[in-house]
């Protein structure tokens, strides 16, 4: 029986190159972990069987959930012969831009790797990982990153410093695919500056880092639903250094340095909303 943590990111920065040949976007962003995660307990089972587990009930518990294809797939490529029963206690929001999924597929993969001893590095796991989403191989490394490609190919960073992240997620489901699908690429009309933000974090100037929060998928998900941008501002109206929103969307985040300013901003959005979460980069 093994634990195992799957973490919840933020995007800092996402930008958008251009649409590639295979469908995908060419992105360039920078990730950054954030302390809110669930919590994956891995049981082998002597059937030959995959069982998942979930309390949250709207949560596919087959082949479409990527813990469940992170075990089959990991059983197919090295003719592993064993059952498994994971049990996943969520946490993260679900469809909420924080890569919950992606996550806890991650989890399964380093999970799988001790508990079948498999003696996968890191980049191996990120490299099964990418099988099953752009999101994956970032989630197998966790802490600070720059993702390019798809969202694949990984660059770790330092560490970033400890800042205070409130998350709210508001009730409305966004879908990856139309987001990047509804992006018209020549009509971005501001890129991040990925390269700053990466100074910005070696300074570990608080002030920097937020002057450097950049998302252009903004621009597509503040079309569809006005009420995230509406939130965006009220994050920073009751006091957040910066706001952004994290991914595809629709959660939003505002960045502060200061424990009882996150608390302020906590507490002033619990008025406004039932997903709100304090938390803080790790
Ligand atoms: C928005 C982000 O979460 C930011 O971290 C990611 O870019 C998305 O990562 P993800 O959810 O793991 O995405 P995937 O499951 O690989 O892809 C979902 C869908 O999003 C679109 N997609 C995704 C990544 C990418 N670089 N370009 C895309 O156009 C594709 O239509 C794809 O079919
Ligand atoms: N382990 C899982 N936990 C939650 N959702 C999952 C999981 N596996 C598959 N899914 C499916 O993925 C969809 C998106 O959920 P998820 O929480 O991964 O979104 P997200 O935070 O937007 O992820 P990302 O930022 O990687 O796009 C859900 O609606 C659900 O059907």
């Amino acid at each position: 029986m093994i634990r195992e943590k799957a973490k919840a990111k933020i995007n800092l920065t996402l930008d958008v190159l251009f649409k590639r040949a295979d469908g995908y976007h060419e992105v360039e962003m920078v990730m950054q972990t954030v302390d809110l995660s669930d919590q994956l307990l891995l049981e082998e089972r002597d059937d030959n069987q995959i069982v998942l587990s979930c309390g949250v009930p709207y949560i596919p518990l087959d082949n479409r959930n990527l813990a469940y294809k992170a075990a089959a797939l990991l059983r197919e490529r090295y003719g592993i012969r064993k059952g498994i029963h994971i049990t996943i206690d969520k946490q993260i929001p679900v469809a909420a831009g924080l890569a919950g999924g992606s996550s806890d597929g991650a989890a399964a993969l380093r999970g799988l790797n001790r508990l079948w001893n498999l003696g996968l590095t890191l980049e191996e796991l990120a490299e099964l990982g990418a099988e099953l989403g752009s999101d994956v191989p970032f989630c197998i490394y966790g802490g600070t990153a720059i993702a390019r490609g798809r969202g694949e190919i990984i660059e770790r960073l330092p560490a970033a410093p400890p800042l205070w992240v409130v998350l709210v997620k508001p009730p409305i489901t966004v879908s990856t695919a139309d987001v990047y699908g509804n992006l018209k690429v020549d009509e971005i009309d501001s890129h991040p500056d990925t390269l700053g933000m990466i100074q910005a974090l070696a300074s570990g100037n608080p002030e920097r880092i937020v002057s450097g929060l950049g998302n252009v998928l903004e621009q597509v998900t503040f079309k569809m639903h006005p009420e995230v941008e509406r939130l965006k501002s009220q994050i920073v109206k009751f006091g957040a250094m910066g706001a952004l929103m994290s991914g595809s969307g629709p959660t939003v985040f505002g960045i502060t340095d200061r424990e009882s300013r996150a608390q302020r901003i906590y507490n002033a959005l619990r008025g406004f909303s039932k997903e709100v979460y304090l938390t803080r980069f790790l």
